[in-house]
C-alpha cells in the first residue's frame, strides 16, 4: 500500500513555510520557505508611499497566496510525491492578524478605490497603535464588571480583534462601513483554498472574545463602548465557528493547480502558530505545559474546567485540542534578553575571545556560564526587560539586578539572565498549578531548546520537572499538518481525531532534562528572593519602575504639557 501525506503551511511574522509530512509516522519528507515580498509594512504603505504612524505594523495579503503558490509546488517537487497521496493541509498564522474584506471575500486593500487607506490592510499581530481603544475596553469592562475579562486574566490586548476593528471604526469610519467582514489572516487563507469562509475555534476565542457557550461580548457591552460597535458581532463578526480539526472545505480546482496539489484535498480550519504546537510534541491531556521558547514565550496547557488563573493570556473551550480547556500564557522577552547582553552589554574581551574560539558569542557565556555552582555569583535579575505579560499584565515594568560588585564576571550576568526567565516561567507554572490546572511536565519547543542546553537545564532545575524536547525544528508547521490529517478522516487515510494523529505522528526527543535536586534545593532559595523582589517592584510596594518612565517621558519630552 502506498504512503500518504499532509502539508502543514506555517505563517510566520516574515516568511511562511510548508512542510510535508507523512501520515504514518509523521517523517518530515520535505520543506520550503518563501520568505514575505512586503515583509512587514512598518514604514511606508505600498503603491501611494504613504508614511505610516508608529507603532503600526500591516502586512500584504497577496504575500500569504504566493506562499502556497511557491512553498507547496516546491515540497511536492523536492519529494516527488503523487499529489493524489496528499490527502490534507492545514495552517498555522500568528495572531490576531486581520483584515477587513468585502462582499466577495477579497481584502479591501486589493481595491484601488481603498488601496491608499492604511486600515483597508491586513493589521499584523503586533500592531499596537489600537492602545487606547484597548484601555477603554478594559476600563469600561471592569467597571460593567464582564465576566469574560477573567477568563482573559483580567485585560484584553490591545493586539486583538476588538481593539483593532474600534481602531478602523474611529480612524477610518468609510472602511468600517464598506467592510463586509473583519476576519483573521488564517481564516481568510483558508478561504482562499477552500472558496468559503469559516472561523476557527482558537483565533475566535483567544484573540475575539468568544466563548463557546456565550458567543462573543453582548450588544450592551459594546455599545457602551461606542454606540456604533452595537451590531459588531453579528455584522463584522459574524459566520460560524468551527472547532480545530473540523474540515473547512476542499481544495478548489484553480487553487489546487496553483498549488500543484489535487483538487478535493481536505483543508483544515486555521489555528495560531503556538498552539498548533501543542498536539506536535505530543500533547493531547492535561497536566503538561508546552513551552515554545523564542524572542519569547507562550506556554500552553490543557485543563478539564474552566479556572480563573491570575495573569494568563486566556482560557478557551476547544481553544487547542477539543474537548479541553486551552490555557496560554506567556513571558513577552525570553530570547531577546540574551539578545540585548549580547548585542548591548558584553565586554568587548568577551567579543575578541568568542571570536577567537570560532564560537557564537551566546555560545562562548553559555560555556563559561556552566562552570559557575547555582548561587555562586550572587547576582540576581528580574525579567521584565518588556514588561511582564503574565502574571502582572504590566508593560511599564523593567528590568532589575541585585547583587553586583567589582568582581561580577559577563558570564555571571548571563547565567543570573537565564535564570531570571526560568523563575518567570516557575512563577506562571505555579499560577496555573496553585489555582487547580495541574502542571506535572514541560515540553519544550522553539529555537531556543535547541541552541542552549544551559538554559533548559535551569528551566528543569527551577520549576523542579522534567522536560523534554520536540523532535521537530518545524513544530508548528507538523501541527497543522497534522489537523490536515484529521480534517481528512480515517476514511480518506487520515486520522479521526487529534488525538489519534498525535500517537502516529508526533515526536520528543529521547533525551530529557532532569532536575538536579542539589540545584534544585539552591533555586528555591534563589526563587524565594526572585519573589520578593517580583511581588515589591511589581505589586505596588514600590512603583519606581513607573516613576522612572515618568521621568523618562518628561525628560525625553513626549508628555503632553
Ligand atoms: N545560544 C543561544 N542562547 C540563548 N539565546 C539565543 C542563542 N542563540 C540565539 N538566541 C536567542 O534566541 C532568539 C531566537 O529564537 P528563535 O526561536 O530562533 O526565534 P523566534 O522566536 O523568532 O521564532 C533570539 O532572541 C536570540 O537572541
Ligand atoms: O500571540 C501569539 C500567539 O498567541 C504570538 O505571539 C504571535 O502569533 C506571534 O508569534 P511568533 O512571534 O512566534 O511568530
Amino acid at each position: 500500500m502506498s504512503s500518504k501525506y499532509t502539508i502543514g503551511v506555517d505563517y510566520g511574522t516574515e516568511s511562511g513555510r510548508a512542510v510535508l509530512v507523512r501520515l504514518s509516522d509523521g517523517a518530515e519528507i520535505a520543506e520550503h520557505v518563501t520568505p514575505y515580498r512586503h515583509i512587514v509594512i512598518d514604514e511606508t504603505l505600498p503603491g501611494s508611499g504613504m508614511k505610516l504612524e508608529h507603532d503600526w505594523a500591516l502586512q500584504h495579503p497577496r504575500d500569504y497566496i504566493e506562499v502556497l503558490e511557491q512553498s507547496v509546488p516546491e515540497v511536492m517537487k523536492a519529494s516527488g510525491i503523487d499529489p493524489a497521496e496528499v490527502i490534507g493541509l492545514g495552517i498555522d498564522f500568528t495572531a490576531c492578524t486581520m483584515l477587513p474584506i468585502d462582499e466577495a471575500g477579497q481584502p479591501l486593500c486589493f481595491d484601488p478605490a481603498y488601496a491608499d487607506q492604511p486600515h483597508s490592510w491586513v493589521k499584523l499581530w503586533k500592531h499596537h497603535a489600537a492602545q487606547d481603544e484597548a484601555n477603554v475596553i478594559n476600563e469600561i469592562a471592569a467597571q460593567r464588571g464582564e465576566a469574560f475579562l477573567s477568563r482573559y486574566g483580567g485585560k484584553i490586548s490591545s493586539e486583538w480583534m476588538l481593539a483593532k476593528s474600534w481602531q478602523i471604526l474611529n480612524e477610518a469610519p468609510e472602511i468600517y462601513a464598506i467592510a463586509d467582514k473583519f476576519v483573521e489572516a488564517t481564516d481568510w487563507v483558508v478561504s482562499q483554498m477552500t472558496g468559503q469562509l469559516v472561523r476557527n475555534s482558537c483565533t475566535a476565542g483567544y484573540k475575539s472574545v468568544w466563548h463557546k457557550a456565550e458567543g462573543y461580548p453582548d450588544k450592551e457591552f459594546l455599545k457602551a463602548l461606542d454606540p456604533r460597535l452595537e451590531e459588531l458581532a453579528e455584522t463584522k463578526w459574524r459566520g460560524e465557528v468551527l472547532p480545530l480539526g473540523t474540515k473547512a472545505g476542499e481544495l478548489t480546482a484553480d487553487m489546487a493547480a496553483r498549488m500543484g496539489l489535487a483538487a478535493g484535498t481536505a483543508i483544515a480550519v486555521g489555528n495560531v502558530d503556538a498552539h498548533a504546537a501543542v498536539p506536535a510534541v505530543g500533547v493531547v491531556a492535561p497536566g503538561k505545559l508546552v513551552m515554545a521558547m523564542g524572542t519569547s514565550i507562550c506556554h500552553m496547557l490543557l485543563g478539564s474546567e474552566e479556572k480563573q488563573v491570575e495573569g494568563m493570556c486566556g482560557v478557551v473551550e476547544d481553544g487547542i485540542i477539543p474537548g479541553y480547556y486551552g490555557y496560554e500564557a506567556g513571558q513577552s522577552a525570553v530570547g531577546d534578553i540574551f539578545a540585548w547582553y549580547v548585542d548591548e552589554a558584553v565586554p568587548a574581551y568577551v567579543l575578541d575571545a568568542a571570536k577567537q574560539e570560532g564560537v557564537h558569542v551566546h555560545e562562548w557565556l553559555e560555556k563559561r556560564a556552566s562552570e559557575l555552582k547555582v548561587g555562586e555569583s550572587g547576582v540576581l535579575a528580574l525579567d521584565w526587560w518588556n514588561g511582564n505579560r503574565s502574571v502582572l499584565v504590566d508593560t511599564d515594568l523593567t528590568g532589575v539586578f541585585v547583587g553586583l560588585t567589582l568582581l561580577t564576571k559577563p558570564q555571571e550576568i548571563y547565567r543570573a539572565l537565564l535564570e531570571a526567565t526560568a523563575f518567570g516561567t516557575r512563577k506562571i507554572v505555579e499560577a496555573f498549578h496553585n489555582n487547580g490546572v495541574e502542571v506535572n511536565e514541560l515540553y519544550a519547543c522553539g529555537g531556543l531548546p535547541q541552541k542552549n542546553r544551559l538554559l533548559m537545564q535551569i528551566y528543569a532545575d527551577v520549576t523542579n520537572r522534567e522536560i523534554k524536547i520536540a523532535a521537530s525544528k518545524q513544530t508548528p508547521a507538523l501541527g497543522a499538518a497534522m489537523f490536515g490529517a484529521v480534517a481528512a478522516g480515517a476514511a480518506s487515510g487520515g486520522y479521526d481525531s487529534i488525538v489519534d494523529a498525535a500517537e502516529k505522528m508526533a515526536r520528543v526527543r529521547e533525551e530529557t532534562f532532569k532536575p538536579i535536586p542539589e540545584h534544585v534545593a539552591v533555586y528555591d532559595k534563589l526563587y524565594a528572593e526572585y519573589n520578593g523582589l517580583h511581588d515589591y517592584f511589581g505589586r505596588g510596594a514600590n512603583d519606581v519602575m513607573k516613576r522612572l518612565k515618568a521621568i523618562k517621558e518628561e525628560a525625553s519630552g513626549e508628555r503632553g504639557e
